[in-house]
């Protein structure tokens, strides 16, 4: 055996795999603190591309939207792009034969910019305007999610041949995850509630109006749901309304779609959400229920967005300072400008050290980032070596959904760059935001 033939050998001895459900699958890391995502030296990434560097593991990407196809091989997977989407994601995602759920025009641009087929993408929102509506049409995407009333209306004046739609139904069931994302209650701003009949009033205005073709039922009950009930629950309420939409206009709607909305683990205890579970049980529910009332059974959609990437990314920051007054304070160059979803939904996260062996014990520290507000901290009370000091790298797993989505210039800071990890390559996906880009569009 040579000794580039032993190498990969050698390394895989003293590398540790992180078996955590937190980090990209195949993360490892040694007894020098060196962290590998992708089969690349993290510490030399952050060196090389700057702090804070938001990193996606794309083969991790791969593999989950295979796990999701091969899980339900007869249901549509849509991606939620509104998780994480750059012109690299919507191409990965087209290869990989998903569809893609988007929620405005800026969205389908960059489908569009890609050449995603159209017939794959379905438009969601709330408060759809008229240029979301408008490119959507120009473009002729798949499916429209109906969400109000004024949006039956609204479409029906711009369609010009025959446009097909969902009606977007709020059934009714608490996915007991955080208020802010919980949407299959009635009392939440998304879709038509069941129970007070306007979920049913929506389908015959629908029905009403000959430019729109009505073709299923939507329902997505929330995000970072953890339990297999809740959307075996509103799987079988959405069929109940669609055997009644049967009695009562004499359609048989061909589509159903329950959203996605499946958890992922934050911190390393946290349980895995149980897809082979899912997947039996909905298939289950649905051929039930379409029995019960002598239904056809639906093709059924599904949209994961947080399931498919959240794992894949992981964040690097750099200490600025440590701080020990009340507690320590660790603070980074980053924050809720990259990472607002501690602030928003209390999220929780494990915050490792890397780039250097550490022999002290660990002790609690508080993260926390850059900005002008008490509430920016990324991680409360974590244990961290003790002696951490400015300079070092800090890696943050499970941050590859709703983190560049949601992030801001809050301060005027610019927004990291994502980069690409996969077989021991590192591909620029979305460069660093620059004081350039903050200026121009300052025209004042
Ligand atoms: C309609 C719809 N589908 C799917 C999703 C994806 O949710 P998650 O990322 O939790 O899977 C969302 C959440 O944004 C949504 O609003
Ligand atoms: N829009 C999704 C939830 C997004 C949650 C996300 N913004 C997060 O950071 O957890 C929903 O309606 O269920």
């Amino acid at each position: 055996m040579t000794l580039a033939e032993l190498l990969p050998t050698m390394r895989s001895m003293v590398q540790a795999r992180l078996e955590s459900r937190v980090w990209p699958t195949g993360t490892t890391v040694d007894a020098h603190g060196d962290l590998r995502v992708g089969d690349l030296r993290v510490a030399e990434l952050a060196n090389r591309f700057g702090t804070p560097l938001q990193l996606l593991d794309t083969t991790d990407v791969r593999r989950r939207c295979r796990a999701y196809r091969a899980a339900l091989p007869h249901a549509e997977v849509a991606y939620a792009s509104k998780a994480f989407l750059c012109r690299a994601m919507a191409r990965l995602v087209a290869d990989e034969g998903l569809s893609l759920d988007v929620c405005s025009a800026g969205e389908l641009a960059v489908a569009r910019s890609v050449g995603f087929p159209a017939e794959r993408i379905l438009l969601h929102g709330n408060a759809k305007t008229p240029e979301d509506l408008k490119a959507a049409l120009a473009l002729h995407v798949g499916r429209i999610v109906i969400d109000s009333l004024d949006e039956i209306d609204q479409l029906g004046a711009l369609v010009r041949d025959r446009q097909r739609v969902l009606v977007r139904v709020a059934p009714g069931v608490d996915g007991q995850t955080h208020a802010s994302i919980t949407t299959g209650t009635d009392d939440q701003k998304f879709g038509f509630p069941l129970s007070t009949g306007a979920a049913a009033e929506a389908v015959r205005r629908v029905l009403a109006e000959p430019s729109l073709g009505l073709v299923g039922l939507h329902g997505h009950i929330g995000s970072q749901i953890r339990k297999v009930a809740s959307f075996e629950e509103a799987t079988r309420r959405l069929i109940g309304l669609m055997a009644r939409i049967r009695d009562e206009h004499g359609v048989e709607l061909p589509e159903l779609n329950i959203g996605g909305g499946h958890a992922v683990p934050q911190l390393p205890g946290d349980e895995e959400f149980d897809l082979a579970g899912f997947a039996n049980r909905i298939e289950v529910a649905v051929h039930d229920e379409c029995h019960r009332h002598g239904l056809r059974v639906p093709r059924l959609t599904i949209e994961p967005g947080r399931a498919l990437v959240a794992t894949a990314g992981v964040t690097v920051y750099r200490v600025t300072a440590v701080k020990n007054t009340t507690r320590r304070w660790v603070a980074v160059d980053g924050g809720m400008s990259d990472n607002p979803r501690p602030a928003l939904y209390g999220a929780q996260y494990a915050v490792r050290l890397i780039g250097r062996p550490h022999t002290f014990p660990t002790q609690p520290a508080t993260v926390v980032g850059r900005h002008c507000e008490s509430g920016d901290v990324l991680a409360r009370e974590v244990p961290l070596p003790h002696d951490l000091r400015a300079g070092d790298l800090l890696a943050v797993p499970c941050t590859g959904a709703y983190h560049h989505s949601l992030a801001s210039n809050y301060n005027m800071v610019g927004r990291p760059p994502v980069l690409a990890v996969e077989g021991g390559v590192a591909r620029l996906l979305v460069r660093r935001e620059t004081e350039e880009d903050l200026l121009r569009r300052d025209v004042g």
